[in-house]
């Protein structure tokens, strides 16, 4: 049986509700398992979704964010996660393929996965990562919020450790050949939340990203069985 590992960190459901669609786009692979695991959050007083409510406030630019909501849905979403897994190193290790899902924040990856990520750094010497098909998704608030960027700069730490990129061709997505405010991207799978998070993965998003997750899924499995790295 082949892995899929499907890892994300996510504090307001976008990021959760397009890994269920990943992980049903690797289980359209016949031999091919996903499993789900969410990056551990920080403690509380690092967590800048829950600062932001105690700093700012809702007026000028704020008013657009809804704070105070943004808060609320924050702590719904985490207990509505509980459930799932916590990731772990092992998890990274048993894997035939990984797919990595988080929010744009700054135009960058959130710090807790970077943490993570830092932690992984120990596969750099030992190898062990290396040779795996891997894929991104993520979620930005607005249009040009940065998703391409998040997608971009974060192969970088990916191909530091060894793994194989996998991206998300023109001609099996048509769906991102679109004047329309549409996330995705030969990068990667991506949604838009809008500046308050009211917006939702769309149809098209989750579709794609069932595609990026089969994609990933053929390669592992065909990996596993060629061995084309030993
Ligand atoms: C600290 C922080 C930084 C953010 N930076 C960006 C940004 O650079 N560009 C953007 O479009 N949205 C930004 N956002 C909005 C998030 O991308 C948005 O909340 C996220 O995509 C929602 O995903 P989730 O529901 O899985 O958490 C930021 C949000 C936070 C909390």
């Amino acid at each position: 049986m082949t892995k899929v590992l499907v890892i994300y960190y996510s504090a307001f459901g976008h990021i959760s509700t397009l890994s269920e669609a990943i992980v049903n786009g690797v289980e359209q692979v016949d031999g091919v398992k996903a499993k789900r695991v969410r990056i551990p959050e920080f403690k509380d007083e690092s967590i800048c979704v829950v600062n932001q409510r105690t700093n700012q406030k809702e007026e000028g630019l704020g008013q657009h964010f809804k704070l105070t909501k943004r808060v609320e849905d924050y702590e719904r979403v985490q207990q509505e996660q509980s459930n799932i897994p916590v990731a772990t190193m092992n998890d990274l290790k048993e894997a035939d393929g990984i797919i990595w899902g988080f929010p744009t924040y700054l135009g960058s990856m959130p710090a807790q996965v970077k943490s993570f990520l830092d932690q992984a750094g120990q596969f750099c010497t030992t190898g062990e990562l290396e040779g795996k098909p891997t894929a991104l998704f993520t979620s930005a608030g607005s249009i040009h919020g940065g998703h391409e960027a998040t997608l971009l700069n974060s192969i970088v730490p990916l191909l530091h450790l060894g793994l194989i990129f996998i991206g998300l061709p023109y001609t099996q997505n048509p769906e991102y050949l679109t004047d329309k405010a549409v996330g995705c991207s030969p990068y990667g799978v991506s949604t838009l939340a809008g500046p308050d998070g009211s917006r939702t993965p769309c149809k098209d998003e989750l579709t794609m990203a069932g595609r990026l997750g089969e994609r990933v899924a053929r390669v592992a499995k065909a990996f596993t069985v060629a061995k084309p790295f030993e």
